[in-house]
């Protein structure tokens, strides 16, 4: 179904329910106005309508102001819609919930906790015994390759690092989806490739749903399994890209794949199209 149709007001309401069920996210007509100095009502974003299916990776790239975050954060429950709706497991959103896991930079490290601390911070609060939440959190730290690092505050952290307890953390508490917003935007080329490939394997491992805002096309197309490309605002979709590699990816054998050079190359120039760079 094309995303003029999924938005036509003649949908069937058969035909929505049907896409509702097969989705663990629904966003539907999504549509958001801000107020600001310049701009008295500023539509960022305008009709979305998006369903991601269970166990997917579906990353969001477009020109910077698109409303990539406000999506982003309007799905977490951290903003509302203007008008439209999110339904998560056939439920709306209307607010923050634990099936929903942010990786937002600015919710940064606590700098007075240590390591671990920050980890089993969310256990915690959710009243999960000591023992099991210290357990379930050197388990992570393993996972995304921080062990021996458990006793160390933020600030003796590399960014890289920082941000793979932030992951940590947040996978701590299970949740169902992953909502990432540029997770590894501020890192150098070399951290950035490892994590992508930590966060690949996590992902394999039990198959999160996660909906992840970036900039970088080469990312978008490593990682995922649709790549949905907005436009220039009023952000809309402009349009969604299947990305028909196979799985599990390593990506120094997928960088001579001729499929995956195409994938760049084509988004890329749709990249260049929205942001008005025929170079
Ligand atoms: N709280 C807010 N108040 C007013 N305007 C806002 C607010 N949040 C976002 N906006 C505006 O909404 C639009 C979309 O912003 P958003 O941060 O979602 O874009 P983005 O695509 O994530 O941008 P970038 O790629 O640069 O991070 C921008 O024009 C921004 O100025």
């Amino acid at each position: 179904m094309s995303q003029a149709e999924l938005t036509s007001p003649r949908i069937a309401a058969e035909e929505r329910n049907a896409l509702r069920q097969s989705s663990m996210i629904s966003i539907e007509r999504v549509s958001k106005y801000f107020d600001t100095r310049r701009d008295k009502r500023h539509l960022a974003l305008s009709e979305i309508t998006l369903p991601v299916t269970r166990g997917e990776f579906v990353s969001i790239l477009g020109p910077s102001g698109c409303g990539k975050s406000t999506l982003l954060y309007i799905v977490g429950g951290f903003v509302q819609p203007s008008s439209g709706q999110v339904l998560v497991n056939d439920r709306p959103v209307e607010g923050p919930g634990p099936d929903r896991g942010p990786v937002f930079q600015e919710f940064a490290l606590f700098p007075w906790k240590t390591v671990l601390g920050n980890v089993t911070y969310g256990l915690d609060q959710r009243g999960v015994p000591k023992a099991e939440a210290v357990a379930r959190a050197r388990a992570l730290l393993a996972m995304v390759s921080l062990s021996g690092y458990e006793n160390f505050y933020p600030k003796e952290l590399s960014g890289g690092m920082k941000q793979r307890v932030a992951i940590a953390r947040t996978l701590a508490y299970k949740p169902n989806i992953l909502l990432m917003d540029e997770p590894f935007g501020a890192l150098d080329a070399q951290t950035r490739t490892r994590l992508q490939n930590d966060l690949l394997k996590i992902w394999d491992e039990d198959r999160k749903t996660v909906l992840f805002v970036t900039h970088s096309v080469e990312e978008a197309v490593f990682l995922s399994d649709r790549v949905v490309m907005m436009s220039r605002s009023p952000g809309r979709i402009q349009d969604i890209i299947d990305i028909d590699l196979p799985r599990p990816r390593d990506r120094a054998s997928l960088l001579l794949d001729r499929r995956y050079q195409d994938y760049v190359v084509n988004i890329e120039r749709m990249m260049d199209a929205q942001t008005g760079d025929h170079s």
